[in-house]
């Protein structure tokens, strides 16, 4: 059988990943030009390289279309549900660390833990005759940290596909939850994280789709065998 390896084809892991690989004894060149979006192992036609952006790895990983792929947790988790049961983290690399949070106006002084917020989310509609609303683009984290984990109902989720930061001082959202990695675009838009407020401390990670074939596979051994390695 032939693993295919989606590896990031653009963007802040781009790099890193194919580092990783190459330290693991992995060389990796594109097939066709530079800009082809394959690629192979020098030296193995066994094993395929399939470059995509880091969101379309997660959700190639969820529907098996790859058998491992680099990218970061919070794009796993966020775009395949019951992620655990579908995926197996290998290992965690070391670059690409972010943390996806939840922030709200530093001039709510009464609100640094999830609890006070659900008090703030209990009373809104009275006070202003709607619902707390969130901006973010992680949808499924959102709902599963608000009503899972604190169970806090009251909240309507507006969909932020950029400068998602901006939203409470617009006047689009009241709170966020998105990425932070330095703090300085919170920071810059006058937003604290809550003290318990981490929903995914991410990283790039190695990622296997849990196939059936995998576990009479040697090079499927061998590939996380060998990244672990380098770390
Ligand atoms: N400062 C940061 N801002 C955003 N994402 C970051 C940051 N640092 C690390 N990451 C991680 O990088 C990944 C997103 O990478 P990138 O933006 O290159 O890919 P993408 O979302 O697939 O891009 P696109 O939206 O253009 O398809 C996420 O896993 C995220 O956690
Ligand atoms: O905590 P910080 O270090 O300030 O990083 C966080 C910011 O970085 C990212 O945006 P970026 O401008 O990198 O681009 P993106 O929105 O395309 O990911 C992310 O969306 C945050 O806005």
């Amino acid at each position: 059988m032939t693993v295919t390896i989606a590896l990031p084809s653009k963007g802040r892991m781009k790099e890193d990943a194919s580092e990783i690989f190459r330290r693991a004894g992995f060389g990796i060149v594109s097939v066709g030009n530079d800009r082809s979006y394959r690629g192979r192992v020098e030296g193995r036609d066994d094993i395929e390289i399939a470059f995509l952006s880091a969101s379309e790895i997660s959700r190639e990983i969820g529907n098996g279309t790859v058998d491992f792929g680099v990218t970061g947790e919070d794009l796993v988790r966020e775009g395949l549900a019951q992620a655990d049961e579908r995926v197996e983290f290998c290992a965690r690399l070391g670059f690409g660390h972010a943390d996806v949070v939840v922030a709200v106006p530093e001039i709510w002084l009464d609100v640094e833990t999830m609890a006070d917020l659900g008090d703030v989310a209990a009373d809104f509609r009275a006070r202003h005759g709607r619902r707390l609303t969130i901006a973010t683009k992680y949808w499924r984290l959102t709902q599963q940290f608000f009503s899972g984990n604190h169970g806090i109902q009251l909240y309507r989720i507006v969909e932020s596909l950029g400068a998602t930061e901006g939203a409470p001082a617009s006047g689009s959202a009241d709170i966020i939850v998105d990425i932070t990695s330095t703090g300085s675009t919170l920071r810059a838009n006058n937003l604290k994280i809550l003290s318990d407020g981490i929903i995914v401390r991410s990283e790039a990670c190695l990622v296997r789709a849990r196939k059936a074939g995998h576990d009479d596979d040697p090079v499927v051994g061998e590939i996380i065998a060998a990244v672990r390695g380098t770390l």
